[in-house]
């Protein structure tokens, strides 16, 4: 449901260059991972994405318009941690999702059309929680809490979905069933997507499109098929590596 063009963006901290004049292209519905190691610039790109900071130079287009911001009413969002709301039920949390798209008053009023319960509804169905809708979310296990964060970015009614680091704090069961349920929802919704995740193999399960950065700057940008162990070291060890008869070397 979007595009997006990043166009030669630079943002810089101080002396800290966090992205050095990156740029690419993501179509309608692509599901791209963002891997890099930390400190590579990830979080900053996705901050960019969901207009939470600017660049310090280059552009952002969003369905084809530079925009000096981004729309954050058409961004979802998915954090490591989540940030629900603990004594709220799934459904209540998933609702607030759709505060971001109503008015200021009925945000203030706390109202909520029929429209936007029909979407928290169908969110959390997606992420397979309707059954649970009811339930606190302090009461639910890491990955359900993630997956109604996930239905909370879903009831927004994005175009763009972004998720900085979603399963990192999770097992590698609870981070596979999110990632899965996460995959899906983008697919039935045709919804542009940009994931960073740490654990390659969970990258190369879901991701169609892999953008690897190191130290800010692009150094990869392919499918499952390029994305060889030699690139894996390349993104998170740099020039560092040096190729000998037992393979490949840091130094
Ligand atoms: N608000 C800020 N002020 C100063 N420096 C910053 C700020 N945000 C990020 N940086 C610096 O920019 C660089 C990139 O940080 P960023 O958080 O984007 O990396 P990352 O790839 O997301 O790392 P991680 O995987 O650890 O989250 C780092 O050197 C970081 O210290």
């Amino acid at each position: 449901m979007a595009t997006i063009s990043v166009n030669n963006v630079s943002k810089i901290y101080g002396d800290t260059v966090a992205l050095d004049d990156v740029s690419f292209e993501i179509s309608d519905g692509e599901f791209v991972v963002l891997l890099g190691p930390s400190g590579a610039g990830k979080s900053t790109l996705l901050r960019i994405l969901n207009g939470l900071t600017t660049p310090t130079e280059g552009t952002v287009e969003f369905n084809g318009q530079v925009v000096d911001s981004m729309p954050t009413s058409d961004v979802g969002m998915v954090f490591q941690m989540h940030y629900l709301v603990e004594g709220l039920s799934a459904y209540k949390n998933a609702l607030s999702g759709a505060l971001s798209r109503s008015s200021t008053v009925g945000s203030l009023l706390n109202r909520f059309s029929e429209e936007d319960k029909r979407m928290a509804l169908e969110a959390l169905d997606t992420v397979g929680l309707l059954e649970e809708a009811d339930q606190r979310a302090s009461s639910m296990s890491g990955g359900q809490q993630q997956r109604v964060g996930i239905a909370r970015a879903l009831t927004q009614n994005p175009e763009l979905l972004l998720a900085d680091e979603p399963v990192a704090s999770l097992d590698p069961k609870a981070a596979q069933d999110v990632m899965e349920y996460m995959r899906r929802a983008a697919m039935d919704r045709n919804l542009t997507s940009i994931v960073s995740l740490h654990q390659v193999n969970i990258a190369r399960e879901f991701g169609d499109r892999f953008i690897g950065l190191n130290e800010g700057e692009l150094i990869f940008d392919g499918d499952r098929d390029e994305l060889t162990m030699d690139v894996v070291d390349r993104i998170y060890y740099g020039d560092e590596t040096v190729q000998s008869d037992e393979g490949i070397q840091h130094i």
